[in-house]
């Protein structure tokens, strides 16, 4: 059986994640990743890596099928001892009540008494909390191993931008687009929008817990904590901000005082492919075409198990083409 041709546009996490997903769903396919830039010069590789859905408003049994499934591959590449990945606990700290659903694939998961609130809290708004424990995959060393894999798997890499759907037509039965952000140009979507988010990355061993608030958090990785929280919809500046970034150090040293010792190693911005819902379907005007892009601040959290339905998307397209 001729063996079928299939295009992954993009190498976030998504495109990289989709293409393997591809060669393990469909093992005769010859499938080729193609993008303008690669990790580490990705949106995927500023993310903190925290699995927690954030800034993300789909479907919440979508956002837990999905969470469960990265959850599940994330114990499968802690298994081999690889860095990078790791459970977390610490405290989810909000200005209002609210037990959200996806808390159900945490473990450990504490609502804080009004007591433990009283220690835990730092600010006047902080009214509710919950203790929970959560893991944290760093993009960009599991973008190598899953890179690694693909390669090892018969995979192709090319690198250049796509201007035009089209340009694929003729060499490739299926194509996959995983262009993020780049979708907006790419298939005309004026439902996807940038939110910038700024980071600083910082050195303090001594803190090990976790702590978001409405406006900021503190996210552990194997060596550094990611400080966060600016979440500025429709801004497509990249620039650090040192103003900000001010202000995120200074906000998260409220939150978590033992930070006030950190040391500054690196300063990041990015922009979240944020939109309505994710979309991840197969395009119902260009036929070939499987979307899986719009994860918003939950790409990480969302990713194999969105990789996972765009395989079976795109074995659908090809046993479709195997009949005609
Ligand atoms: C500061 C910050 C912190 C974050 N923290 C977290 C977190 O803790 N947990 C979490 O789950 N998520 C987090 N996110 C969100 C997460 O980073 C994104 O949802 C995720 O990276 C999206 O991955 P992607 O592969 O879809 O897109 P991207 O990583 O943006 O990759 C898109 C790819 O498509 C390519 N491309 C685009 N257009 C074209 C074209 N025309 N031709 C060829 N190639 C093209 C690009 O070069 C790139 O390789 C964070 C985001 C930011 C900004
Ligand atoms: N989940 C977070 O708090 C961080 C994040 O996902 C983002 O900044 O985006």
């Amino acid at each position: 059986m001729v063996s079928p041709k299939i295009a992954v546009i993009g190498a976030g996490i998504n495109g990289v994640s989709s293409a393997l997903a591809i060669q393990e769903k469909i093992p005769n396919a010859e499938v080729t990743i193609i993008s303008e830039k690669f990790s580490p010069n990705t949106t995927s590789d500023v993310a903190a890596g925290l699995i927690e859905p954030y800034l993300c408003d789909d479907d919440v049994n979508k956002i837990i099928r999905w969470t469960k499934a990265t959850i599940h591959r994330i114990q499968e590449y802690m298994a081999e001892g690889n860095d990078g990945a790791e459970e977390m606990s610490g405290y989810w700290i909000q200005s209002v009540k609210e037990v959200p659903k996806w808390l159900e694939v945490m473990k450990n998961v504490n609502v804080l008494s009004e007591q433990e609130m009283k220690q835990i809290a730092k600010r006047p708004e902080h009214k509710f909390g919950v203790f929970y424990s959560t893991w944290y995959l760093e993009p960009t060393p599991y973008i190598k191993w899953e890179t690694e894999k693909f390669l090892k798997n018969g995979g192709r890499i090319v690198q250049r931008k796509v201007e035009n759907i089209r340009e694929l037509d003729k060499d490739f039965d299926v194509i996959v687009n995983c262009s993020g952000l780049g979708s907006k140009k790419l298939v005309g979507d004026n439902g996807i929008y940038p939110t910038r988010g700024q980071i600083i990355k910082v050195s303090c061993p001594k803190v090990k817990h976790f702590f978001l608030d409405d406006q900021y958090y503190a996210l552990l990785n194997d060596s550094t904590i990611t400080l966060g929280g600016t979440k500025d919809q429709h801004q497509w500046d990249v620039t650090v901000n040192p103003k900000l970034a001010q202000k995120i150090f200074e906000g998260n040293c409220v939150n978590v005082p033992s930070l006030r010792s950190a040391r500054i190693l690196s300063h990041h911005v990015d922009l979240r492919p944020s939109r309505a819902t994710v979309r991840l379907e197969i395009d119902s005007k260009l036929g070939k075409l499987v979307h899986n892009y719009g994860h918003g601040g939950s790409g990480i959290t969302l990713h194999w198990g969105c990789a996972l339905e765009c395989a079976a998307l795109v074995e659908q397209l090809v046993a479709k083409r195997a009949k005609l």
